[in-house]
């Protein structure tokens, strides 16, 4: 069965993945690809949020939990997701993802869980394929919570802090040191310029041909 390319948007809330991810979606829809956009629907949030406001007034109160409650069910989230999402899209050229296993790895490990603990959510993770490309969303800490502040698409809410921030970005470090499908985007620059980067990233890897056919992949 023929598959898409998949291209993972990663990084901390507010780095901008979405913004970039549609930008991509138009310049290879123009060029007359086949692409897809995806998001995990985070099913257990939804459920953690309701339990949190029930039982401690909060719904973002789930630093109450012993974190492996809450990132255990992210992880089937997750993998339920990828694994039916990658029998739909035979006919597509290019999935990308607004987030991929690598996060709800570094949101794991940043949000506290075990070593062992760990090991369990990345069991479940495992049966679903890395991507074949990430772009990793680097921004300083302060730009990415002053654009979660100012955001208009929605609501900042109570979990997305500095604190929790600077955690889950040093996780991300960690973990990208060992990957090669990594290509980081410097993310503090303008949108235009960080898209141009991505551009500039994006045909390094791959010679675009106008024909849906004809695309070939480099090596990298
Ligand atoms: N390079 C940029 N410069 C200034 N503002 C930006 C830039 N990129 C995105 N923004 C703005 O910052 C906010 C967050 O952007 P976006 O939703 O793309 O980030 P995200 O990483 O997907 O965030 P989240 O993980 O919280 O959903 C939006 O209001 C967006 O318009
Ligand atoms: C990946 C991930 C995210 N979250 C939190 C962080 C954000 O506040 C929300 C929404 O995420 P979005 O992808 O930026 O829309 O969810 C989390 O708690 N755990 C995770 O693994």
């Amino acid at each position: 069965m023929k598959k898409p390319y998949v291209i993972s948007f990663s990084g901390i809330d507010g780095s901008g993945k979405t913004t970039q991810m549609n930008n991509l979606y138009e310049y290879l829809s123009n060029k007359g690809f086949k692409v897809k956009t995806t998001k995990v629907q985070f099913s257990a949030l939804e459920v953690i949020y309701e339990y949190c406001d029930r039982y401690f007034g909060d719904p973002c109160a789930y630093h109450e939990l012993p974190p492996f409650i809450v990132r255990i069910g992210l992880a089937y989230d997750v993998t339920h997701h990828y694994l039916k999402i990658m029998k739909e899209v035979s006919e597509y050229d290019f999935l990308l993802c607004d987030r991929h296993k690598i996060d709800f790895i570094a949101y794991g490990m940043g949000y506290g869980c075990t070593k062992e603990e760990m090991e369990w959510v990345e069991k479940i993770l495992s049966l679903v394929e890395e991507p074949n490309l990430i772009f990793y969303f680097d921004t300083e800490l302060s730009l990415s919570q002053e654009r979660i502040l100012t955001r208009k698409e929605k609501e900042h809410r109570i979990d997305e802090n500095i604190d929790i921030l600077t955690k889950v970005r040093n996780m991300f470090e960690k973990i990208i040191t060992n990957k090669e499908n990594i290509q980081r985007i410097n993310a503090n620059n303008s949108k235009n310029e960080v898209f141009n980067e991505i551009k500039e990233r994006f045909n390094s890897l791959f010679t675009i041909a106008n024909n849906v056919d004809k695309i070939h992949f480099k090596e990298y």
